[in-house]
């Protein structure tokens, strides 16, 4: 049974189909990465899971409960960092965890938690109004971790994190779904989806327009990668041996290297076997797969808007894109 598991779900806004007859299955234990650029769907999809947003057509599952249904069933279960949460001011960090501790009947030791988001105990003794982006981000994940959720829906949770914040909630992702918790993580940013998640599934305009490995995905939009051997030696007709390997498209040369284009991930391989034994001594081999930009750029066509909606400002981004 899966953890997350959604058939024809679909929400309208008036003319606007945030959410289109998406057809999605999560397996227990996977980190799952939902990404799409700004205005997919991403939120409302999130909303419907939790019961906080009604489907307008089409069903989900949490957990194996009926999220309309059955949504006392799944709250307890669930852990959830939500996209705009709300903080009390006044409360310190540590009053929310414990708050959130007695909403759930859960039993965890808040010092734990404080600990596993890396927020200081000076820290957590603090007002929360006067937190940092990144700190309310830490105690927001620390809440949505009591009670020990066997599922955590993470709406954007590197928002407003440093780089070092960025690979903290990474590990803390990977080593919750060590745990055995099935984490499903909503991003724009490709990096950070592609750091932590088995898998991905890529949103757009409401539709679901790939779901994969992001190994998989590059392969599904024709591979693209290239290599480059450097060679002890002049090329000769070394050229005309790599052109020869099937899974190699193009073959580019200068005086000692070869730039192959591949397009079968096996082929890179073969391709210096056979080198190897026209006598050729490879001294180095550089392969670049396709970047993730190319990769979601062919797959959200650059996160155009191709319908009425407001259109979003911000497509897919790289995280260096974010950086500017
Ligand atoms: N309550 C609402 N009323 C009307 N339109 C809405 C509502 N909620 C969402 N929308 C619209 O639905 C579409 C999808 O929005 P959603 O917030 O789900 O996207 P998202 O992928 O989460 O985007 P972001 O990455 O910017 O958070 C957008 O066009 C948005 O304006």
């Amino acid at each position: 049974m899966a953890a997350i598991k959604t058939s024809g779900l679909t929400k309208t806004y008036g003319e606007l189909t945030a959410v289109d007859t998406l057809d999605l299955s999560v397996e227990y234990g996977e980190v799952f990465g939902f990404l799409g650029p700004n205005g997919a769907g991403k939120s409302t999809t999130i909303n419907m899971l939790l019961d906080f947003a009604r489907p307008t057509a089409g069903t989900a599952t949490v957990l194996g409960y009926d999220t309309q249904a059955q949504a006392d069933a799944i709250s307890p279960r669930v852990g959830v960092l939500p996209e705009g949460f709300d903080l009390y001011p006044r409360l310190s960090g540590r009053r929310h965890l414990e708050f959130a501790i007695e909403t759930k009947a859960a039993d965890d030791d808040p010092d734990r938690i404080l600990e596993r988001v890396g927020l200081s105990a000076d820290d957590a003794r603090r007002p929360a109004g006067g937190y940092s982006k990144g700190m309310r981000q830490r105690l927001a994940t620390g809440m949505a971790l009591v009670g020990d959720p066997d599922l955590l829906i993470m709406d954007e949770p590197t928002s407003g994190l440093d780089p070092h914040g960025i690979r903290e909630m990474q590990s803390l992702v990977r080593s919750e779904a060590e745990r055995g918790t099935t984490v499903f993580f909503s991003s724009h940013i490709l990096e950070h989806v592609e750091a932590v998640c088995d898998r991905i599934g890529v949103l757009n305009e409401g539709r679901l327009v790939a779901v994969d490995t992001i190994d998989g995905l590059r392969e599904s939009i024709g591979g693209g990668a290239t290599m480059e051997l450097t060679l002890a030696d002049p090329v000769g007709d070394l050229p005309d041996i790599a052109r020869s390997v099937s899974g190699i498209s193009e073959v580019s040369a200068t005086e000692r290297s070869l730039e192959c284009t591949i397009t079968d991930p096996t082929a890179k391989a073969t391709v210096v076997t056979e080198l190897d034994a026209a006598g050729a001594t490879v001294h180095d081999v550089q392969i670049e797969d396709v970047s993730l930009e190319t990769l979601f750029t062919a797959l959200t066509n650059g996160g155009e808007a191709g319908d009425a909606r407001e259109s979003p400002a911000s497509a897919v981004a790289t995280e260096s894109e974010v950086a500017k």
